[in-house]
């Protein structure tokens, strides 16, 4: 089963023509895709088809299907999805909601009712897959933004996700802080075998 698979699908936001017009794309697990296009070209709604916000935040008009792990986005909830596909935002600092490093590794596994010890047994495995260790007491203000970006790709990789997308990740970063998140993802995808969906500026 491939991991995500878009088949015939369009899409426009409510009020707007169809952003995205029949793509037909297919991501094997395991694999390490980079969408690429210009400005204004549909990366993002695509990145949000795969996580469900669109259609289920945004509303709006779709034709076709998007299916993750098999199952179709519409067949699902965000919630569900969250499980499956780990969600890094261009604009990541919104993703952002706590005071200190480890609690916001932590947040979204106590909002589902995760036991402490696991808690802090996947915060500290996420931690250092992003080479964060040691930086739990930290206010999450007091990072720069590779490091505010790593934190948030921690987070969600903390709900064990096996399929991570990222919106345009590099756009804020300096050319070394790139290629560090590269080598990171490069990593997530070789060794954690984490299906990485990456959307770039051309
Ligand atoms: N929430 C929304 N409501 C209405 N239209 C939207 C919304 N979000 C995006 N669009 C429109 O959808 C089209 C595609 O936008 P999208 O952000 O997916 O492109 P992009 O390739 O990611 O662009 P960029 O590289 O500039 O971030 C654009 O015409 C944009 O104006």
């Amino acid at each position: 089963m491939s991991a995500v698979v878009f088949e015939a699908f369009s899409y426009a936001y409510p009020g707007t023509d169809k952003v995205l017009d029949h793509i037909d794309l297919t991501v094997p697990r395991g694999a390490f895709t980079v969408i690429t296009g210009p400005s204004g070209a549909g990366k993002t709604t695509l990145c949000l088809a795969v996580c469900g916000a669109v259609p289920h935040y945004f509303g709006g008009a779709l034709a076709g299907t998007v299916r993750v792990n098999g199952g179709k986005t519409t067949d699902s909830t965000m919630y569900n999805l969250a499980r499956q596909v780990g969600t890094v935002l261009e604009d990541y600092e919104s993703q952002l909601v706590t005071m200190t490093v480890f609690e916001e590794v932590a947040f979204s596994l106590e909002n589902r009712g995760i036991d402490e010890k696991e808690t802090a047994r996947r915060v500290a495995d996420a931690l250092a897959l992003v080479g964060l260790s040691g930086f739990e007491d930290r206010e999450v203000a007091s990072l720069s933004g590779g490091q505010k970006q790593r934190l948030v790709i921690a987070s969600v990789l903390a709900a064990e996700p096996d399929i991570l997308v990222l919106d345009e990740p590099a756009s804020a970063l300096d050319p070394q802080g790139a290629e560090e998140l590269y080598r990171l993802l490069g990593r997530l995808n070789v060794e954690q075998g984490i299906t990485i969906i990456v959307s770039n500026m051309t």
